[in-house]
């Protein structure tokens, strides 16, 4: 991205910032901005927040309305506005885009902060949706694919929950699941080996007493060596109990494990920071061939000691097109980058203030 505009996005009334073309560090005191930058971009890329689900808290106070703008690298723009009555606009090249899934697929995202660790604690949703980010953006149809499964779970779920069954009104849905459900499992089974590998071999940069052991799976949601239309008559009966489908693609899984324990339940926070760093810029590897992602990274220290501050830098540099990184102090959030080949290595800094954002020298606290 080279250039990012804001206007009225938390506490930040206006910015117009020319970014560099890989490391943009954004340091300051807390509660300054620094994170709603990051922020704004992510609402661009996805139409929405990733701190609050009601972009009216987003609005800045006594303002009606936000609006991000921002120039790709390729030169195409994206523009993202919410109103706080609910409605908001989003943009690509000036026309309007009608899903934010284009969005996404303009600028593909990677977050590293401090919700990152739902990838090894949080619930199967969250770690679906990071194979689904990587399927998504190695193969853009997935999402009609992956639409087209939820559609037809709705319907079924529907019926099932009326108690009864009419097999007539049932097949056309099951029909369509199985259709669908098998191409959205045998998009994420090719996706997921490739990422799977390039994930172990970050893991190889790390100390290999804890990391060697850590393995990653992936669980299809429904029981292994039986088809999807085979598990779905098998647990017809107990889904009609339940009200709702408990098999299929949608219970898919990805699983962390080390010497068979949930690996966050084995490693320390800093080394699952790092199994985090490992496995999103894994994700970017994967998708690189295509588009490479942007990383967001807040707070970059925390947790994090130096020299995994300067290997994390180093993978963003293998696998992405440009990062935007907060911190604190400036010398401290430059350090990583500094021993990066060019242009990684030639930082560009902004100073964050009470929500004004000004370029900074290098090195200027
Ligand atoms: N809708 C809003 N309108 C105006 N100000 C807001 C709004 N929502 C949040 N704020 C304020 O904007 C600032 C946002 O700070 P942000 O989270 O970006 O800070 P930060 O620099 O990342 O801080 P930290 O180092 O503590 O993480 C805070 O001071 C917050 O109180």
């Amino acid at each position: 991205m080279s250039r990012l505009v804001l206007s009225n996005f938390r506490n930040i009334a206006s910015a117009d910032l020319p970014l560099a073309p890989a490391v943009n560090l954004f340091c300051g005191a807390n509660g300054s901005g620094k994170t709603s930058l990051l922020e704004a971009v992510h609402m661009l890329a996805s139409g929405r927040s990733f701190r609050s689900r009601q972009s009216q808290s987003v609005i800045r106070y006594e303002q009606e309305s936000l609006a991000v703008f921002g120039r790709l690298a390729n030169g195409v723009s994206l523009g993202v506005e919410k109103r706080r009555d609910g409605q908001g606009r989003i943009r690509i090249n000036q026309a309007p885009a009608e899903s934010s899934s284009q969005l996404a697929a303009c600028l593909p995202l990677q977050v590293i902060n401090s919700e990152s660790f739902s990838a090894l604690d949080g619930g199967p949703g969250v770690r679906r949706q990071l194979l689904d980010w990587t399927v998504f953006h190695v193969e853009h149809s997935f999402a009609n694919h992956w639409k087209a499964y939820q559609s037809a779970l709705k319907q079924r779920n529907a019926l099932l929950r009326r108690g009864k069954i009419d097999a007539n009104l049932l097949a056309p849905w099951d029909q369509q699941l199985v259709r669908s459900g098998e191409v959205v499992d045998t998009l994420r089974r090719s996706v997921f080996t490739q990422l799977r590998a390039l994930f172990h071999e970050r893991l190889r940069d790390l100390p290999q007493d804890v990391f060697a052991p850590l393995e990653l799976h992936y669980r299809s949601g429904w029981k292994k060596g039986t088809s999807l239309r085979e598990s779905l008559v098998e647990s017809l009966e107990g889904d009609l109990g339940q009200g709702f489908t408990r098999v299929g693609p949608h219970r898919a899984d990805l699983r962390f494990t080390l010497h068979g324990q949930p690996a966050h339940a084995v490693l320390s926070r800093g080394q699952q920071k790092m199994a985090v760093c490992a496995l999103r810029t894994a994700m970017a590897a994967t998708v690189s061939a295509r588009e490479k992602p942007v990383f967001l990274v807040d707070d970059l220290p925390s947790e994090l000691d130096e020299d995994n501050q300067r290997l994390f830098s180093r993978w963003v540099g293998d696998c992405a097109s440009q990062v935007l990184v907060t911190g604190i102090e400036g010398s401290v959030t430059a350090r990583p980058w500094q021993s990066l080949p060019p242009p990684w290595c030639e930082p560009r800094m902004f100073h964050v203030e009470r929500g004004r954002v000004t370029a900074a020298a290098l090195g200027a606290d």
